[in-house]
């Protein structure tokens, strides 16, 4: 596995400012091509049920903008997956949704789900999409992604960041232990492990160190950066700190 920890900046909450007044502006096209600029490995979006912040043209838009790898975070149903086989993103990163969430809280129960995923994730793998599923860092969800055959795992770490928000040390690094255990059983079953949800300047180093994860997702945190320093300089500083962990 390289050493080269990729980086995906989520670009929803771009979105979720243009939203707020319904016009154009900030563009989230822009936000990729910036992100493109400044040595991003990749573009994640959440196109929600809601449409609350990531709408459908944007998928079209951002594709033929940037020639950055877009990975679609897409709920387990049949809308999202005629949207993900009409766009055919480089990924589609299967998440739980629940409308009246503010975020996305905890990983997909992909072990509860099996059957009904089965037949979902053998459509995006037709299209040649690659397929990946947002989980909890455990043993049955695992094993589940392991039954489904799909190549990536993408591992929740909302419940690291709120851990270090809290300060509370002993549950920190009782999730930094589930999430590199995890990680190293998925490589040792062909599986290739990425991280992301919460991750922020000031947590993003231990989860960084992990050498099996192959590539972060952040978002929110980036955006909310931008404000202050530009998304150029919020990318790069998050790069810095990703490449010193390792
Ligand atoms: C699945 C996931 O973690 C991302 O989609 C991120 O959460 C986007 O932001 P919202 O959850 O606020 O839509
Ligand atoms: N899958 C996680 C993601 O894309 C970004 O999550 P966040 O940094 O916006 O919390």
């Amino acid at each position: 596995m390289s050493d080269r920890l990729r980086l995906g900046v989520n670009i929803d909450h771009v979105a979720t400012i243009r939203n707020a007044r319904g016009g154009d502006h900030p563009d989230p096209v822009r936000a990729a091509q910036i992100v493109a600029s400044v040595g991003g490995d990749g573009i994640t979006a959440h196109l929600r049920e809601d449409r609350r912040h990531i709408r459908d043209d944007d998928l079209k838009r951002i594709q033929q903008a940037t020639d950055l790898p877009l990975n679609l975070e897409m709920a387990a149903t049949e809308e999202m997956l005629a949207i993900a086989l009409a766009h055919k993103p480089h990924a589609a990163c299967i998440v739980p949704e629940k409308r009246e969430e503010r975020t996305t809280e905890g990983g997909l129960d992909a072990a509860g789900l099996h059957n009904s995923l089965v037949p979902l994730v053998d459509r995006l793998r037709e299209a040649s999409i690659r397929v990946s599923l947002f989980i909890e860092a455990n043993e049955a969800q695992l094993d589940a992604a392991i039954r489904l055959g799909v190549p990536v795992v993408e591992f929740h770490t909302g419940e690291y960041a709120h851990a270090c928000l809290d300060g509370d040390g002993e549950r920190v690094e009782r999730e930094l232990k589930r999430i590199s255990d995890m990680a190293a059983l998925a490589v040792k079953n062909g599986i290739e492990p990425h991280a992301g949800h919460g991750l922020t300047y000031e947590n993003v180093q231990p989860i960084a160190a992990i050498p099996q994860l192959a590539e972060l997702n952040i978002g929110h945190y980036l955006v909310g950066e931008a404000v202050f320093v530009g998304l150029e300089e919020a990318v790069r500083r998050m790069r810095e700190l990703m490449d010193d962990a390792r």
